[in-house]
């Protein structure tokens, strides 16, 4: 069998006229430094004869390059004074390389000395050497005469001759091409036929050709981790719209309309007005509002529209419903509000609210409600910290602890206060939190800027793994 350079020496040789070359010039097919080996090689297995030379290889010396450029020195001499005689000292003064110059003009002929005065016996000149020094640094083949001037540029440094050994390498005869194939067949085997064929190796080692296969948005991967969980903690999903009534994403929450409460967070207001058909809800609100923060309650912008700016608002949905029975909720989505954009600030992201409305319900239950969600999500260490929100009591916020990152705040709980579920007809306690998400999936899949949780830039999306 012949290896892949093998066979580039014998293809190359086959293209030559005389069917062989100079081991020189197989380095513009093969790895110089395998050459030698290579031919040997092919010596052994009779495919080439070899034959060792000396070859004889110049090369300019950095003089001899620096001279290439400006000319040799004489001749320099000889157009610098354009067949005029010049006294030495005044040339001597002016021109470069003066001594070297008039040393090799006068042992070459090209001037006389007399009385201190230069005459040149030529009007230019430009020396053989030269010419033959052109001829090397183009590699261009030296007649027998050029070759004459080699000693005297050898001895003036201007080149350096290198005997190299080559081998001259000529093709014997050309291997026998037998077809390639990959498997045997039985019937091959039966006839003997498989003797002619060569037989591919298989390479075990190669990588398959990458092919991208659809996979989904990795955020939205978490997204639906935490759907997952939630739903095996019993939770049932419930959804609502992104424009909302301020009722439901404030009202019913008993933020008040003239309340800086109301802008705990800022919220984007949209055009036109909704309608509240459940009036006798719509009164119950209006008076608890009135009773306690002592305003005039109005329904005109209860009714005003905004986009949701707290998931919050689809649990005031759930207890519009009045739901006076045990329930356990939960909703995941998106939420508005206006901020300045940068790595760590979106004016959209997503939340996930829940409620439970149980019977004997308490703080300590609510607790641990969501030690459990954290822990299902793949936080297992969580604190917590007394807090406010203008619709729970007692509240707090809840502190998760990140590898490398310490104790992150990462979501809002608390008991509803009864202003909020006396109105809706909720007679048993109920807890409620809500969790921001994109920070956590930032945390979690170490992406430092919020922005790239919505990249659509396929590379960075093909090369992000996620695992649970
Ligand atoms: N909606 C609150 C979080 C929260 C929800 C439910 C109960 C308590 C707090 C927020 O966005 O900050």
């Amino acid at each position: 069998m012949l290896s892949e350079n093998e066979i580039k020496i014998i293809d190359f040789l086959k293209k030559k006229e005389n069917k062989s070359a100079y081991s020189t010039e197989l380095s513009s097919v093969i790895p110089e430094t395998a050459v030698f080996s290579l031919a040997y090689l092919l010596k052994d297995k009779g495919y080439v004869s070899v034959k060792e030379e000396e070859k004889e290889n110049i090369i300019l010396t950095k003089e001899g390059e620096e001279r290439l450029k400006e000319g040799l020195p004489e001749d320099n001499l000889i157009n610098f004074l354009k067949g005029e005689s010049k006294k030495i000292q005044e040339v001597a003064k002016t021109f470069k390389d003066f001594n070297i110059a008039l040393s090799w003009a006068r042992k070459k002929g090209l001037i006389k000395v007399d009385k201190g005065e230069i005459i040149p016996l030529k009007s230019s000149y430009v020396s053989p050497e030269y010419v033959v020094l052109k001829k090397i640094s183009s590699s261009q083949d030296l007649s027998e005469d050029d070759k004459k001037y080699l000693k005297e540029l050898e001895s003036r440094g201007l080149i350096e001759i290198k005997k190299n050994k080559v081998l001259l390498l000529t093709l014997l005869k050309e291997p026998e091409i037998r077809p390639a194939i990959t498997y045997l067949t039985p019937e091959l085997l039966r006839n003997k036929e498989w003797t002619k064929y060569e037989l591919k190796e298989y390479n075990v080692e190669a990588l398959p050709p990458f092919i991208p296969l659809g996979k989904k948005h990795y955020f939205k991967e978490f997204l639906e981790h935490v759907k997952d969980v939630m739903v095996s903690l019993g939770f049932k999903e419930v959804k609502s719209d992104f424009v909302e009534m301020e009722f439901y994403n404030f009202d019913m929450l008993f933020q008040a309309q003239d309340h800086p409460a109301r802008e705990i967070h800022d919220s984007f207001k949209v055009d036109g007005k909704g309608e509240l058909l459940n009036q006798s809800l719509v009164k119950r609100v209006k008076e608890v509002h009135e009773k306690l923060w002592k305003y005039s309650w109005k329904q005109e912008v209860a009714k005003s529209l905004v986009l949701r700016s707290q998931t919050t608002a689809t649990t005031a949905r759930v207890l519009s419903t009045s739901p006076n029975k045990e329930i356990k909720v939960f909703t995941i989505g998106k939420v508005f509000r206006p901020d300045a954009i940068d790595a760590t600030h979106l004016i959209e992201f997503h939340q996930l609210d829940g409620l439970v409305i149980e019977e004997n319900f308490n703080f300590r239950e609510l607790l641990s409600t969501l030690r459990a969600i954290f822990s299902g999500i793949g936080i297992k260490e969580v604190k917590f910290k007394p807090a406010y929100f203008p619709f729970t009591e007692p509240s707090v916020e809840v502190y998760g602890y990140i590898q490398g990152l310490g104790w992150v705040e990462m979501a809002g709980a608390g008991l509803l206060r009864p202003e909020v579920t006396e109105p809706a007809g909720v007679t048993m306690p109920a807890g409620a939190w809500g969790l921001g998400l994109d920070r956590l999936a930032m945390l979690f899949l170490g992406i430092k800027d919020i922005r790239n949780l919505y990249s659509d830039d396929i590379e960075y999306l093909r090369n992000r793994k996620v695992e649970y």
